[in-house]
């Protein structure tokens, strides 16, 4: 009888050990992928600045990536009313928020006439498309169903984007735990169609000015309230800068996606996340 269980023992040392010979050749390079990462910004007009282009879109769409990574985790953590490292998680995204937007300074520096060279070798691509950020809308609440006809043709990415659309959003997260917290907050609220645009509501208003009047009783849904501000401030900011710097760049042509341009990126700055949180700044 192997009284220590030795011979599973030595035969879990030896894989070991070839996962540390694996480990000890891993370079660097290959533990970022670099090969895949700095072999993708090729381009399609061989224009100088359509490095500058390339560069700028793949480093949004990376922070991108982890901001969903952080969002997905902080509506987790507030439905596990573990409101902490939600905090922690929403702090993070506001400050990946913050370093996206220093890109427009740099695309900026690209003239009208630059940009003129090669755009037309972009066709009908437009960061209309741009999922992660569709995927972000969602999360944070903000579900239009028709965004999703543009992956139509793409089944695998309809179905993540599907996924994403029907899943809880950070609003809806942070409304529930309102109610959870003892506010009363109106049933069609809380039972509300997630895969719909969410329309402000009287008792969810009422909950958070009770919460900004008294934040001394209500610290963390105060905290909670200010992190998810923070997100929006900056969501706006973003779309503030990219809405100027095509301005800057393009004027007011029609855009490649198809739609009127700069007037459209102003339109969309219409858009609220989390409406009442912003009301309520009139009424207190
Ligand atoms: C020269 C630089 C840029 C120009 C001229 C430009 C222009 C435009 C225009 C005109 C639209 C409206 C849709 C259309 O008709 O095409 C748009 C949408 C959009 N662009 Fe850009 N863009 C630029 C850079 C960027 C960058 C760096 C990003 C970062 C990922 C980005 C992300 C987006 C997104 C997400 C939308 C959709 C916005 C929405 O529907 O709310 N764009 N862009
Ligand atoms: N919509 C832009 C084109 C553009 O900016 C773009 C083209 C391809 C991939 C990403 C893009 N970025 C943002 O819209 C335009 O109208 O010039």
């Amino acid at each position: 009888m192997d009284k220590y269980n030795n011979g599973q023992n030595i035969a879990a040392a030896s894989e070991k050990s070839i996962r540390t010979d694996f480990k000890e050749s891993m370079t660097y390079g290959d533990y970022l992928h670099l090969d895949q990462l700095l072999t993708a910004q090729e381009g399609v007009s061989g224009h100088h600045d359509e490095t500058l282009f390339i560069v700028i879109h793949q480093v949004s769409e990376l922070w991108m990536k982890l901001i969903l990574h952080e969002l997905r985790a902080a509506i987790r953590s507030i439905e596990r009313d573990d409101l902490q490292p939600a905090f922690k998680q929403m702090a993070r995204v506001s400050k990946i928020q913050s370093q996206i937007i220093n890109g427009w300074d740099v695309l900026a520096t690209m003239t009208p006439a630059e940009y003129m060279e090669f755009r037309d070798d972009l066709g009908n691509a437009s960061g209309f498309q741009s999922y992660q950020y569709r995927m972000i809308e969602f999360a944070l609440g903000y579900k239009t169903k028709h965004v999703l006809k543009i992956y139509e043709k793409d089944p695998a990415l309809l179905e993540e984007l599907t996924a994403a659309f029907n899943a809880p959003g950070l609003y809806d997260a942070a409304i529930q735990k309102l109610a959870r917290s003892g506010f009363t907050i109106d049933k069609e609220v809380l039972e509300r169609d997630i895969t719909t645009v969410y329309e402000p509501n009287d008792s969810v208003r009422e909950a958070w000015k009770a919460v900004y009047r008294d934040v001394d009783t209500h610290w963390e849904l105060y905290q909670m309230a200010e992190k998810l501000v923070d997100i929006e401030d900056w969501l706006q900011q973003w779309r503030f800068r990219h809405m100027k710097t095509v301005e800057r760049i393009i004027g007011f042509k029609q855009g490649t996606g198809g739609s009127s341009g700069v007037n459209y990126l102003k339109k969309v700055l219409d858009q609220y996340f989390f409406p009442e949180l912003w009301d309520i700044r009139t009424e207190i």
